[in-house]
């Protein structure tokens, strides 16, 4: 039988780097995981495109979703629906193939309860002050909702024990480097070492 392949989840507070470090991650080309493409309900924001840095649907379309049992998890976020597509993830992890989901906390736990030997990794940000500086410095959110995600950064982090890695985003490149070095360090064990949820690896 062929073997599955490896779910990864990269989780973390909002503006501490996620979509870039992703983005970083996959223009390399020759990365071997496959990105799993979001749901939501928020607005595209200018220079997004639909079924390419999410499915954009309404919040009609995103419960008629949950109802069918389409999505692999999803969460309610500052107002708008996150969610994964179960298919996809299923289908791809059937044929053999990493697949790489860039979602936030809550969403992760759900994961984990149905993935457990999943590979999940936290990109924490140098300091929460830096952590404002990127999302001010975005400048996609009004000042309400900068305060909101700051706050839900503020839980996120707290829950930062609770995966297998924790990264430091300080540097865009550093930040993939180690990514993919626990990644490929996860496909050469052949054993887990219990307890996992522990584990920190700091590669340079
Ligand atoms: N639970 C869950 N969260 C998601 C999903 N897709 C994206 N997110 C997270 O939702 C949050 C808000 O995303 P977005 O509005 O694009 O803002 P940004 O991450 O701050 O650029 C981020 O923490 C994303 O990682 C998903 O499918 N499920
Ligand atoms: N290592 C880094 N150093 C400085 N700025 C960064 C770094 N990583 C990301 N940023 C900047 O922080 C802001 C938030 O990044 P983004 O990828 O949108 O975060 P997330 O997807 O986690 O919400 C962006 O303006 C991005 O350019």
């Amino acid at each position: 039988m062929k073997e599955k392949g490896l779910l990864i989840v990269l989780s973390g507070p909002s503006g501490v780097g996620k979509g870039t470090v992703r983005k970083a991650i996959f223009s390399k080309g020759g990365t071997k995981f496959e990105y799993s493409i979001s749901m939501t309900t928020r607005k595209p924001r200018e220079g997004e495109v639909d079924g390419v840095d999410y499915f954009f649907k309404s919040k009609e379309e995103f419960e008629a979703l949950i109802k069918q049992d389409k999505l692999l998890e999803y969460a309610e976020y500052v107002g708008n629906y996150y969610g994964t597509p179960i298919d996809y993830v299923k289908e791809t992890l059937d044929s053999g193939k990493d697949v790489f989901l860039e979602i936030e906390v809550q969403g992760a736990k759900q994961v984990r309860e149905k993935f457990p030997d999943g590979l999940f990794i936290f990109l924490a940000p140098p300091s929460l002050s830096e952590l404002q500086t990127r999302i001010t410095t975005r400048g996609t959110e009004s000042d309400d909702l900068i305060n909101n995600r700051m706050k839900e950064a503020r839980k996120e982090i707290e829950l930062m024990r609770l995966y297998d890695y924790v990264v430091e985003n300080d540097q865009v490149e550093a930040a993939c480097e180690r990514i993919n070095a626990i990644v490929q360090a996860e496909h050469c064990r052949t054993e887990r070492v219990a307890p996992r949820y522990i584990k920190m690896l700091e590669v340079e």
